[in-house]
């Protein structure tokens, strides 16, 4: 346990310690024209866009041939180690993740695995909210559902932001101490929540998220969740 809180600790401070660089250091990974990943706020889609309060930086992290390392820190210099061990231990996580989810919707074990395939793709988005002089007028992420099949959120331990909405109202997330929080795929079953990060006058806030996603090419058959749902009633 104690170990896994350092590594958590490690991930935090290489994330810091990146967004701390010069912006000339960090421009050197910054997001080519219609990519997602690398250095660089949301992709410019409207003309009246407006942005979030945040610095990010987006990276494919598994199968790992898909990992542009150009887009890797080089700075600080133990970042590129931490986030591959850090993909690993993810990956594990997710294989166990399926394995309960398929037991709780009543499936075999290995259906979700069988179905995302082998190649289930990861990416992590490490954002970095600096102190905003107008809290009450500009959000550090806009309220969205991720879109991913799910994604595992190491957020800020010390300064709140992330919200969730539901019932009409935003209610603050706790503040969570050396803990992944985990936000389920959106099907009938599991619903993905919709949240948002408010931004504070005082303290920059950092969370790194990881987008797990069925591998390229797979798609995950709607029957899937018939077959869940019927066997969920059958089993009431
Ligand atoms: O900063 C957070 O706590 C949440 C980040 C988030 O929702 C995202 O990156 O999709
Ligand atoms: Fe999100």
């Amino acid at each position: 346990m104690e170990l896994q809180k350092r590594f958590l600790e490690k991930i935090y401070e290489v994330t810091k310690q990146f967004f701390a660089l010069s912006t000339e250091e960090k421009q050197k990974y910054a997001r080519e024209t219609g990519s997602f990943q690398g250095y660089g706020n949301d992709m410019i889609l409207l003309d009246d866009q407006v942005l979030d309060w945040t610095d990010r930086l987006y990276l494919t992290t598994y199968p790992e041939d898909q990992r542009k390392l150009k887009f890797w820190p080089k700075v600080p210099i133990e970042f590129r180690e931490t986030l591959h061990e850090y993909t690993m231990k993810q990956h594990l996580l997710v294989e166990k993740f399926y394995k309960a989810i398929a037991r709780s919707l009543g499936l075999k074990d290995n259906r979700l695995r069988e179905m995302c395939g082998e190649n289930a793709a990861m990416e992590t988005r490490f954002n970095m909210y600096p102190p905003c002089p107008r809290p009450g007028k500009v959000l550090g992420i806009k309220p969205h559902a991720d879109g991913s099949a799910f994604t595992l959120l190491l957020p800020e331990k010390n300064v709140e932001g992330l919200q969730f909405f539901r019932d009409g109202k935003w209610y603050k997330a706790p503040l969570l101490r050396d803990k992944i929080l985990i936000n389920i795929m959106s099907n009938g079953i599991y619903k993905s929540p919709v949240h948002r990060v408010v931004t504070n006058k005082e303290k920059e806030r950092i969370s790194v998220a990881t987008f797990c996603n069925e591998g390229p090419d797979t798609e995950i058959e709607p029957e899937l969740m018939s077959e869940a749902k019927t066997k969920i009633v059958q089993k009431d």
